[in-house]
């Protein structure tokens, strides 16, 4: 087989055991790689943070591009498809670390979310998890999805309907053109919809929801609780906005180490099956990385479910990372990175397991087990 140079996102995790037998892995930082980084190149495997298109392969033989993430918006695939670049993402990889995102700020900022409705926006992988997670609890549904049909999703409705829920998740990828854009999808027409006292969580995408206009509402309607994740400009983020968020993260919704390696998994899975590997191989490789680096799960004791999620995620404790940024008065074009870089080691609800064999916190975290498929 032909020995392959791979460049590569340095912040993939598991590069070495997945990918070091398949050639030379050159490591570089995602947010600054430029066309004669890739020059002698066969596979290039990036995150979020890099924008693949023409210019940055210009000068490269690269034929196969992985995403180890969700989204696919940092990626020209027009411009991949007319250069017949073979390219994979990894759909769903990380959609435990959002729905766990999503649960602990509802855990946090509207502990009552159980007797609350609450409004989904984009019901795919993440979305799709939280509605089963929370249908299966018997809380009140709202959802607004283009493309789905209310024969799956009964609580189908229109954006507007979702918008005036108590608790409203947002959840749709980055689309900028199209019939169904998501660009600005929460602006200022439909801002003054949400009640003044929901609780608005976004994890999607920075530019789905106005930052400026957002930042205009919350100065006359201080009393919504704005929990936020992703922003618009990353990583030149309006800092501005914090004061008036209950909680601003560094988007990390999906940074759980579960995440983080299953889109490394995915990734490697593609690029072996387009290199026509052994699928017993390649089924061998994944098994073992898992086993190593996954390792046991581990006890988890609580009295409610909202104890439970607490448990694994302290999400103020993720809010504290921007403001102390802030504080440090580092510009955030470079601290919103590094705090990404430097994230701790979150695992997924999936993780862990309760001792004991019956009761809600069983129940719970088999509901969370049953909703992956
Ligand atoms: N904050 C974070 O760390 C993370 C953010 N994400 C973002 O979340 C997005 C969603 O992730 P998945 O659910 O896994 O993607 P997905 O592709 O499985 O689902 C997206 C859903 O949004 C729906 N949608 C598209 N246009 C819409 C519109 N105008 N209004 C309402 N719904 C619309 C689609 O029909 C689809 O059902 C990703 O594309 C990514 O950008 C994903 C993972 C981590
Ligand atoms: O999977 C996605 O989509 C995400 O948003 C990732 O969690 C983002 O992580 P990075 O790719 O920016 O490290």
């Amino acid at each position: 087989m032909t020995h392959l140079r791979i460049v590569a996102d340095e912040n993939i995790p598991a590069l070495e055991p997945l990918f070091g037998d398949l050639g030379d892995i050159i490591k570089l930082p995602g947010r600054h790689m430029c066309a004669d980084d890739l020059v002698d190149a066969d596979v290039l495997l990036v995150r979020s943070v890099t924008k693949v298109n023409k210019a940055l392969l210009s000068k490269s033989r690269v034929k196969f591009v992985g995403t180890c993430t969700i989204g696919t918006d940092h990626l020209d695939k027009h411009y991949f498809n007319e250069a017949g670049i073979n390219w994979s993402a990894a759909p769903g990889c990380n959609a435990g670390g959002v729905v766990q995102y999503a649960l602990a700020a509802m855990a946090t900022y509207s502990p009552d979310w159980s007797s609350k409705t609450v409004g989904i926006v984009g019901c795919g992988n993440v979305g799709g998890r939280l509605y089963r997670t929370l249908k299966a609890l018997g809380v009140a549904l709202k959802v607004s999805d283009p493309h789905k049909s209310s024969t799956d999703i009964p609580e189908l409705t229109t954006l507007d309907d979702v918008l005036t829920a108590d608790i409203i998740c947002v959840h749709t990828p980055l689309i900028r053109e199209g019939e169904h854009p998501t660009e600005n999808l929460i602006n200022a027409a439909n801002l003054p919809v949400i009640n003044p006292n929901a609780l608005l969580i976004s994890a999607g995408r920075g530019e789905v929801i106005d930052n400026q206009v957002l930042y205009e509402h919350l100065k006359s309607t201080p009393t919504l609780n704005v929990v936020l994740d992703v922003w618009s400009g990353e990583p030149d983020i309006l800092t501005p906005l914090m004061p008036w968020l209950r909680c601003g993260t560094p988007h990390i919704a999906g940074y759980s180490f579960e995440g983080k390696l299953n889109g490394s998994l995915m990734i490697y899975q593609a690029l072996a099956e387009s290199l026509a590997i052994d699928p017993l191989a390649i089924n061998a490789r994944l098994d073992a990385v898992k086993r190593e680096i996954l390792g046991e799960q581990e006890a988890l004791a609580a009295n409610s479910i909202n104890e439970a999620v607490l448990a694994t995620y302290n999400l103020k404790a993720d809010h504290q990372l921007i403001e102390q940024a802030i504080e440090s008065g580092e510009p955030m074009k470079t601290a919103f990175d590094k705090l990404r870089k430097a994230y701790w080691q979150r695992r997924e609800l999936g993780h862990y397991y309760c001792p004991q064999k019956s009761g809600k916190i069983f129940d719970f975290l088999q509901l969370v087990n049953s909703v992956k498929k």
